[in-house]
């Protein structure tokens, strides 16, 4: 196969950050997708509904004019998360749901959850409105290894909050685990996942061997093989509970490449063309529409996209370095080749 044209594909977790870096990440995410979830975690937090429609202000602004790109923004949900918010959530078409950090579990999560339990009336609202609940779901007490943060939050935060709430609309964001796939797949049609370019291409060697790669770390962090072939596998498999969301999460290059570097891959401008690899990789190219346009979509009860792109086999570096307002960035899989470009029709 020398070119493969798809539906406009949507990513359904992406970080675009604030101020001058959205010249830089919304025209690199707009030119190729056509939606993508907005994640909350800017300081201060996107808490509220006007908060978020005066964040996609900022960010339609750097839409370029060839491009009908649509963003879709997810509230960050916090202890003090009202009623009311819920509803005017879901009044709001332009918001899509709401976001749980466990507080302290990533990168601007602070001011997320300390206590979800506490948080039960809320969710009893979201799954009678059916709003989305979109969870980084990684526990984060001191003495649960890092390796082992999804698979207890799953088995100690998440079964538990689906059995109380058995309609809540749920995603459950960047999986790692074998665990977590099977957590989806047990459940109903209302439980979902994305899956991100490098946790389909890299397991924890690709950090770790031959010395760190702080360009490869990100949360929830890689994990060793027999995840990864999990990963793969729900991803090739058909099921339309798993699709694409990239979880392009930029860092300047100094903020990567330091002493206590921060987590999070900038895969934003080679995203498409590093699931076709992968894709490629495990010759299911033929699944790569449903996976990167269809389900997510579907899922969400968003039309199916009505615009096209074309991949072309062709040989294509992915460049080494992006310059932005805030210096330097190294993108995910900078400097290396890939087999697929995007190519304009
Ligand atoms: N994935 C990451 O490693 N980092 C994300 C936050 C997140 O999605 O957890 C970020 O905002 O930098
Ligand atoms: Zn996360
Ligand atoms: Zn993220």
């Amino acid at each position: 196969m020398q070119e493969l044209t798809i539906p406009r594909p949507d990513d359904w977790h992406l970080h675009l950050r604030d101020g001058d870096l959205l010249a830089t990440t919304v025209p690199a995410t707009a030119s190729v997708f056509g939606r993508a979830v907005i994640m909350p975690n800017l300081v201060p937090p996107v808490t509220t509904v006007d908060q978020a429609m005066a964040y996609r202000e900022r960010i339609l602004k750097q839409v370029p004019a060839s491009s009908d790109f649509r963003p879709l923004m997810a509230l960050y949900l916090t202890q003090n998360t009202a009623i009311e918010t819920v509803v005017a959530a879901a009044e709001n078409p332009e918001v899509i749901g709401f976001k749980l950090y466990p507080s302290g579990a990533t990168t601007n999560s602070d001011a997320g959850v300390t206590d979800i339990e506490a948080l039960d009336a809320v969710f009893a609202k979201m799954a009678e409105l059916q709003v989305p609940l979109l969870v980084h779901g990684e526990v984060t007490a001191a003495e649960i290894d890092i390796f082992d943060r999804e698979k207890v939050f799953i088995d100690t935060k998440l079964r538990p909050l689906m059995a109380r709430h058995p309609q809540l609309k749920l995603i459950l964001e960047h999986i790692t685990t074998a665990d977590a796939v099977d957590f989806v797949e047990s459940m109903g049609d209302n439980v979902a996942a994305t899956i991100t370019p490098q946790h389909l291409l890299m397991n924890r060697n690709d950090l770790l061997v031959g010395g760190v790669r702080p360009h490869n770390y990100c949360l929830p962090i890689l994990k060793r093989r027999e995840h990864q072939l999990a990963l793969r596998k729900a991803a090739v498999s058909g099921n339309p509970k798993f699709f694409l969301g990239t979880d392009s999460a930029p860092h300047a290059q100094d903020k990567k490449e330091a002493a206590c570097g921060c987590a999070g891959c900038y895969s934003a401008p080679a995203a498409l063309q590093l699931y076709a690899e992968f894709f490629e990789q495990m010759q299911a190219l033929d699944k790569l529409a449903d996976f990167a346009s269809h389900f997510g979509a579907d899922f969400y009860g968003y039309p199916r996209a009505t615009e096209q792109v074309t991949l072309q086999r062709a040989e294509w570096q992915v460049p080494a370095l992006v310059d932005t307002a805030i210096g330097p960035m190294v993108p995910y899989w900078a400097s290396m080749k890939l087999n697929w470009q995007l190519i304009e029709k």
